[in-house]
């Protein structure tokens, strides 16, 4: 796919930044357990990217649990207050973050989760990374972000939120997960694919770029500023 120059640049959080994806799977599969039901990674397919409480009605409604939505919100709330805390980072982004907001390019977060979730899992740990982002949409808590992932609304919420209101045609969006790549492309921006070895290569073909690591990632390829050598 054709590249171009950008000059903004939004990211995902979980699966993208942090490895909540994995602790999202565990805290799931622990709830669906009592049930004796499986969470397949095919299920969770469909649901990445979605508010909480989009969620929680896709699992209720798919594996046909005996509980209500907000039953399992609450439920799923407790794995992640023991789950989310000790989450890491995933491979090469600490230093891409750190080379954007070094070289000046305006860096926003776009993720589905709500501030709750989101301070579980930055709190203990990465405070410090998170601060060199001045700009944070948080879907799942954010009335301006009407619907989740693969709609568009959250990217062009994150992207008006830099104060000159780039175009989307200037930002690039980082993304895990197929939903994603299809809200970056509704909203019109480019977007680098990372997903789970897992995902299917077909439903990878409308990211502009996909890696296996972001350790791969070249600034340069989209006008960016290279890494030192
Ligand atoms: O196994 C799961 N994966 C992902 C989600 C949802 O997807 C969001 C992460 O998507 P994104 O990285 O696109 O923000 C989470 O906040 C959560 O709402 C979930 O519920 N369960
Ligand atoms: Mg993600």
């Amino acid at each position: 796919m054709e590249i171009r120059p950008i000059t903004h640049v939004l990211f995902d959080m979980d699966g993208l930044i942090l490895n909540t994806e994995d602790l999202y799977t565990v805290a799931f599969q622990n709830v669906v357990s009592q049930y004796g039901k499986e969470y397949t990674f095919e299920l969770k397919l469909k649901l990445m990217g979605s508010q909480s409480h989009e969620t929680a009605e896709i699992v209720v409604s798919n594996l046909d649990l005996p509980i209500t939505p907000e039953e399992f919100m609450k439920q799923t709330e407790k794995q992640f207050e023991l789950l989310f805390p000790d989450t890491k980072l995933m491979p090469g982004v600490k230093r891409l973050i750190e080379h954007l907001h070094k070289n000046n390019v305006p860096i926003g977060l776009a993720t589905s989760s709500s501030l709750k979730s989101y301070e579980l899992k930055v709190n203990k740990h990465h405070k410090e990374l998170f601060s060199l982002f001045p700009y944070k949409t948080m879907g799942s808590s954010d009335p301006e972000v009407k619907r989740g992932k693969p709609h568009p609304d959250i990217f062009l919420v994150a992207a008006s939120r830099f104060p000159d209101k780039p175009k989307p045609e200037q930002c690039l969006v980082f993304e895990d997960a197929p939903n994603g790549v299809k809200a970056a492309r509704a909203a019109g921006m480019q977007v680098v694919l990372v997903p789970d070895p897992r995902v299917d290569k077909s439903l990878t073909t409308e990211a502009t770029l996909v890696l296996k690591s972001l350790e791969d990632f070249k600034p340069e390829v989209f006008g960016l500023p290279p890494f030192d050598k």
